[in-house]
């Protein structure tokens, strides 16, 4: 099969695959970026796999980075762009389940798809548009199949995180997942215990924010995989909610959030689930705001004063999670009385802490109360946002 109109990220790169060809080389775009051109899904770079060694790659081009040369990858730079070329290789060894032990350089294309973790992710092309498929991925991405290279056992072997790449891709393609590559992910779920939590998390995410989530998570589950992430052991009944859901969370915070939700992690363990999956503070922050104001718009009608301690933000990610979850709130109007505050942050305030010392409050945390009692009352429309006003109600606070 030929593909002949090209997106423009092929388009440019073709003057680099002519160039490796000129020296006498073979060259081609692989993996990911061949799936997705033919998925007519958005594609970010292309990669290039070439016959030359690294070193002849380097001599090729006049601008070169050494990224990765020990595993064969250079990287060039070329007419304002950047491609990653790596040269035919085999791995071997994988004696910790994620790094091979040695990579063996190969001189030809079929032997470096072979080691690849997908038939839909094994597809090559040429400079000319031809695409080479030795392992039947046009049919499966066909058949919306993600299903491993010849003997799925191995390449979970070679690299246990594939495990949890076929669930992501599972999602963000609404692919199904074939029989044997589910029955090997099953069969090695403990292998993913070897893998950095980091690297999990990743795909983690993309596996929970994908369009086809719900039936990625539910094989995430009965393969055990969620056996061997933070936190999720033992767990199964509380997360089988997730598959059941009408409709899937639409950002990084609000997946962890719902994942606190459905756990029921008490408000004091959160941050230790968010430091257990490895995430950043500031995700850890917004997780845990997102988790306290969706806990109180559960229970109650929120007062203008908690929308004012809270954020547009969160109560976007409240009103989402209402959603999800099925809980009826009128989210509009939340976000409309939101809107119409008075004040939005202390910055607003018509005083701040030194017109209360003005005032004759001492120095101190009272301080503090009093701004805060101000705040209630302007947010509340008690008074208005004005010195006049405010000086009155602390006349009255202090009688
Ligand atoms: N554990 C892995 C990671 C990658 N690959 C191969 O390397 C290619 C590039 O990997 P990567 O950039 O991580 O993923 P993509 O498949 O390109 O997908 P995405 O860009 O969406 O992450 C894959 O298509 C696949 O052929 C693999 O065999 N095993």
């Amino acid at each position: 099969m030929r593909i002949k109109t090209l997106p423009d990220v092929f388009i440019n790169a073709l003057p680099v695959l002519r160039k490796i060809n000129e020296a006498g080389f073979e060259a081609y775009f692989v993996g990911g970026c061949v799936r997705d051109l033919l998925l007519n899904r958005h594609i970010h770079d292309v990669d290039i796999a070439t016959s030359a060694y690294p070193m002849e790659v380097k001599e090729i081009f006049d601008r070169t980075i050494d990224t990765g040369i020990k595993h064969g990858t250079v990287t060039i730079l070329f007419e304002n762009n950047s491609y990653e070329i790596t040269t035919f290789r085999t791995e071997s060894g994988y004696q910790d389940f994620r790094r091979p032990d040695h990579v063996t350089f190969v001189q030809n294309l079929s032997e470096d798809l072979k080691r690849r973790d997908f038939t839909i992710n094994a597809l090559a092309m040429d400079v000319d548009g031809n695409l080479i498929d030795h392992f039947d991925g046009l049919k499966d991405l066909d058949l919306k199949l993600i299903k491993a290279v010849g003997k799925a056992e191995n390449r979970f072997h070679e690299d246990a995180l594939r495990m949890m790449r076929a669930v992501r891709f599972m999602s963000q393609l609404q692919f199904k997942l074939e029989d044997q590559t589910q029955k090997a992910i099953a069969d090695n779920h403990e292998l993913l215990s070897k893998i950095s939590v980091e690297r999990i998390r990743d795909e983690f995410v993309k596996m929970g924010l994908g369009k086809g989530s719900q039936a990625a998570f539910q094989v995430f589950l009965d393969t055990k995989l969620s056996e061997q992430v933070p936190c999720f052991k033992g767990k199964k009944d509380a997360l089988s909610i997730f598959p059941k859901l009408n409709f899937a969370p639409t950002t990084e915070a609000n997946l962890w959030a719902l994942m606190i939700i459905l756990l029921k992690i008490p408000t004091n363990k959160i941050a230790r689930f968010m430091r257990k999956w490895k995430n950043s503070n500031a995700m850890e922050r917004q997780v845990a705001e997102i988790v306290e104001f969706f806990d109180l718009v559960s229970a109650q009608d929120p007062t203008n004063f908690d929308l004012f301690n809270s954020n547009l933000k969160t109560i976007a990610s409240t009103i989402d999670l209402a959603h999800i979850l099925g809980q009826p709130i009128n989210g509009q109007a939340l976000i409309d009385r939101y809107e119409a505050l008075p004040i939005k942050n202390a910055q607003e305030l018509a005083i701040d802490g030194s017109f209360l010392l003005k005032n004759g409050i001492p120095a101190g945390p009272r301080i503090g109360e009093i701004l805060t009692d101000i705040k209630k009352a302007v947010t509340e429309g008690k008074i208005d946002n004005d010195e006049a006003q405010i000086s009155q109600f602390l006349l009255e606070l202090n009688n």
